[in-house]
Formats: structure tokens, C-alpha cells, sequence
């Protein structure tokens, strides 16, 4: 058994910048939960039938996967569609999240990291050892959301707001990093508080 820590955030914070320097530069395993929200809704799983039974069948696409632009469209909007769909999603997240971890302690890994966007939300930070945050203000976390998903200010605004605001899950994190800077500046905080973990040597 080796030792799990969490990197979380906010949409568009910058987790997955985080996570592609933690795994293709420093060389360990990320599991991300958007990767597993995506296997768990795929056709033929359990949660795509129930996605379709709950929210119609319009939801899908020819091919049977989820339409996930009309589906977020619909749940970024309102809280109770989101909470439903979560309760649909979140159990095979965390069970395909668990089986990818054990797979790497089992190819003898010593240290996982687990990429959670909704970590505080869904109080997960039992699952982990450390928690290290990955921050931006608020106006930089818009404009780049804006920016890469091609979103309206309302639109982007209406993610931010489906999730607890960075500020305030700065108390929960035992680690900060602020990625308002460049991305260099950002590998270094990583760097720094991997050393701290004593994840990487000095
Ligand atoms: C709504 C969906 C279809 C939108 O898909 P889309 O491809 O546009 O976005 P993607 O999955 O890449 O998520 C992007 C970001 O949105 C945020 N986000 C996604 N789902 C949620 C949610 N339920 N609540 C709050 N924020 C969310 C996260 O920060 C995530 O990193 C999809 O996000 C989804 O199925 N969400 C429910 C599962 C979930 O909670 N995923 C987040 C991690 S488990
Ligand atoms: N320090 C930075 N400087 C400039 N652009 C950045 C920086 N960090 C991230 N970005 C850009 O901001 C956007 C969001 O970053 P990223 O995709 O890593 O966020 P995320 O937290 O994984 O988002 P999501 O939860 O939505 O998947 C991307 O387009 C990324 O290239």
C-alpha cells in the first residue's frame, strides 16, 4: 500500500496543467476524475441507462453516449438536476478511481495522486493524505474558462457557481498554489511542496 495525495481546484483553476507536469514530467501515476466520469457514462455502463431514464433520451447522441454539451447546459443551471446527476455519477467515479489506484500500488508504485475537481464538495479528503489546491482569482479563472471552452460570461459564471469558491477552499487545503503567474512559476510551487512532502528529494 503507498500513499495517496489530492489535487483539486476549481473549473479551469488548472488541475489538468498540474497533473500533465506531476505525471509526464515528474513520472507518477494521476487519476483523474474527469477521465472516470467519462468511462462511467459511456454506452452499456449502468449510469449512461440511468442518465438517459432521468434526464430522457434526447440526452444521447446516435451513438448512444451522452450529449455532455446539452447535459451540462442543463445541470450547470440548476442545482437540483446536478445533485441528481451526481448521485448517478460519483459512486462509479470513486469505485473506477479506487481499482486505478490499487493498480498502481500493485505495479509497485509508492506514491498515486488523485485529480478531484469536487474533493471539498463531495468530502473526499479522507481518500487522501494531503490536499494541495490548485488557485486563481476568480476574474482569472473566468477569462481563462471563457477562453477554452468557448463560453459567454454567464455561461462560464454559471460553472464557476456550481462549485465552492477557490477562496474558500483555501481553509480546507493543506497546501497552496497560486496559478494566477505563468505556468513556470506554477511547476515551481509543485516542485517546492513535493519536496515539503518529501514526494521528491531535495
Ligand atoms: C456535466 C458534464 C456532462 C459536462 O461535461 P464536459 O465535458 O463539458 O465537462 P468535464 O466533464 O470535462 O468537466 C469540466 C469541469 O466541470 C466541473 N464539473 C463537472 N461536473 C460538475 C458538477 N457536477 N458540479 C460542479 N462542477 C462540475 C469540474 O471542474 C470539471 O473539471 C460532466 O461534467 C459530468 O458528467 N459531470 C458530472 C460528474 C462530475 O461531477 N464530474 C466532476 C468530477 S467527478
Ligand atoms: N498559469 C497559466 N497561465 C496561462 N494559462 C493557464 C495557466 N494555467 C492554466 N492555463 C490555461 O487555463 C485553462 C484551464 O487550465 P486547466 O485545463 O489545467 O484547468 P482545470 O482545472 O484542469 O480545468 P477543468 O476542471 O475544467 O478540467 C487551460 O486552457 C490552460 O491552458
Amino acid at each position: 500500500m503507498g500513499i495517496v495525495y489530492g489535487i483539486t481546484g476549481g473549473i479551469a483553476s488548472g488541475k489538468s496543467t498540474v497533473s500533465k507536469f506531476i505525471s509526464d514530467e515528474l513520472g507518477f501515476s494521476v487519476i483523474d476524475a474527469d477521465i472516470a466520469s467519462r468511462k462511467a457514462v459511456e454506452p452499456g455502463m449502468k449510469a449512461n441507462q440511468k442518465i438517459a431514464e432521468t434526464f430522457g433520451k434526447q440526452i444521447l447522441l446516435h451513438d448512444g453516449s451522452i450529449d455532455r454539451e446539452q447535459l451540462g447546459a442543463l445541470i450547470f443551471h440548476d442545482k437540483e438536476k446536478r445533485l441528481i446527476l451526481n448521485s448517478i455519477v460519483h459512486p462509479a467515479v470513486r469505485e473506477y478511481m479506487l481499482q486505478q489506484q490499487e493498480e498502481a500500488f500493485s505495479r509497485g508504485e509508492r506514491v498515486v495522486f488523485l485529480d478531484i475537481p469536487l474533493l471539498f464538495e463531495s468530502k473526499l479528503t479522507h481518500l487522501v493524505a494531503k490536499t494541495m489546491l490548485i488557485y486563481t482569482d476568480e476574474n482569472v479563472q473566468l477569462l481563462r474558462l471563457m477562453e477554452r471552452n468557448n463560453l459567454t460570461e454567464s455561461e462560464a459564471r454559471a460553472r464557476i457557481n456550481s462549485q465552492m469558491p477557490l477562496a474558500e477552499k483555501k481553509q480546507f487545503a493543506d497546501e497552496i498554489v497560486n496559478n494566477n503567474g505563468t505556468i513556470t512559476e506554477t511547476k515551481q510551487q509543485v516542485i517546492n511542496i513535493l519536496k515539503k512532502w518529501r514526494v521528491i528529494s531535495q
